[in-house]
């Protein structure tokens, strides 16, 4: 359709819970509600949801558990349970159905990961599904974690190619100061560039429910923006505050989209020098340098080195000349075997098949 747009919504533990113990599940409905009549208009909706912790809480009566990491990981693991439970039921009212999908940083820094939690958030919205994502808290160690779910919806809003990125919270967006402790602290309606100066209003969280605070919202607005997203800071509790986000409607605290989205975003895959080369045809050059086509293996040659799915590779001609650098979709080996087929022919070669192209425009760099 028309005019579609994908937005990232970010409900942090403050809203679910409303500032309470326990996730409130009538003001829940309400912001399923407002996604659900997005989604009959054609949007694309992709919810990053907090609160495992809060609802592992509720779920066990809030146990008297030491205050180490390893608590805190047994009340996700048990909250997520009732959580996702919660999104399903809340959206199989509008006849609506969601993915769960649990990630952490490596999911975002190993490129073949990358490209994997990628496809699988793609395929869901192709499908009118829509995901659902979390940290895998249970599991995530110090080292892989993302450590807060503003950060982690950020990089959501990358993986799937978001318009926008909305914080939902208990605050009606950024202040001039903590609107907690400062009584003259004021709202800032907008956001062109975010300096040291805007960092540091921003503070901690003093709920006791939330990671983060306004701090990590800022970092998130950092990332999204430089990628071409635009974010916005918003009370959940707004009336239809997630129609008015995607209408452009003024709200909360918007961050400006940054320019050159489509390379910042490339340059994010980006960073390795080629792990080796393949050699296309003239028509393929053609295609890739006139046309802007992604490289299909019709266009192959050969294959030079050894590398694996998710690696930057070098596109060159027969004569050595270096046309494109970009993200392959299948392994070396992989791709020897298709050299010079036809794309439906993939899967009956290789026996699967992670779509027609071996590299994708949006994924490719020209020289
Ligand atoms: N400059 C600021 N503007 C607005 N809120 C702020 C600011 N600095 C700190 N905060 C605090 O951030 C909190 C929201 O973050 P957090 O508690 O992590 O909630 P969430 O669960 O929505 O992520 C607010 O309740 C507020 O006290
Ligand atoms: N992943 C954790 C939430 C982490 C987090 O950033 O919380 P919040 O600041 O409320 O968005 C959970 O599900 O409890």
């Amino acid at each position: 359709m028309n005019g579609s747009q994908t937005l990232v919504v970010k409900l942090g533990t403050s809203v679910l819970t409303g500032g309470s113990r326990r996730l409130n599940r009538a003001h829940i409905v309400e912001l399923v509600r407002q996604c659900a009549q997005l989604q009959a208009q054609g949007h694309r909706i992709v919810i990053v949801t907090s609160g495992a912790i809060a609802a592992g809480r509720e779920h066990l009566d809030y146990p008297n558990l030491p205050a180490t990491i390893a608590s805190k990981q047994l009340l996700a693991a048990v909250g997520q349970s009732s959580l996702i439970q919660l999104w399903e039921q809340l959206f199989s009212i509008y006849g609506i159905h969601i993915g769960q999908m649990l990630l952490t940083r490596a999911d975002m820094e190993d490129r073949e990961r990358f490209l994997n939690a990628r496809d699988t958030l793609r395929a869901l919205l192709d499908n009118h599904i829509v995901p659902v994502i979390n940290e895998n808290d249970a599991v995530a160690t110090q080292e892989i974690k993302v450590g807060d779910n503003d950060n982690l919806s950020a990089l959501a809003a990358i993986l799937a190619d978001a318009d926008k990125l909305l914080l939902l919270t208990d605050q009606p967006g950024l202040f001039s100061a903590d609107p907690r402790t400062d009584p003259d602290a004021r709202l800032i309606p907008e956001v062109e560039e975010i300096n040291d100066a805007l960092r540091q209003i921003a503070g901690g969280s003093v709920s006791g429910l939330g990671t983060g605070g306004m701090a990590t919202k800022i970092q998130a607005a950092e990332v999204a923006s430089r990628a071409g997203i635009t974010v916005v800071i918003a009370a959940g509790n707004k009336p239809g505050v997630i129609g008015d986000v995607m209408a452009d409607v003024s709200v909360g605290t918007r961050f400006h989209a940054q320019k050159m989205p489509l390379e910042t975003r490339k340059r994010w895959l980006f960073g390795p020098p080629p792990a080796g080369d393949i050699i296309v045809d003239e028509g393929a050059i053609k295609a890739v340098l006139e046309r802007g086509s992604s490289l299909l293996p019709k266009g192959m040659v050969g294959v030079e080195g050894d590398f694996s799915r998710g690696t930057v590779v070098r596109i060159r001609s027969q004569a050595g000349r270096d046309i494109a650098h970009g993200v392959s979709r299948y392994n070396s080996d992989a791709l020897r075997m298709i050299v010079g087929q036809h794309s439906q022919q993939i899967s009956q070669i290789l026996g699967y098949e992670y779509g027609p192209v071996v590299i994708h425009r949006d994924d490719m760099i020209i020289r």
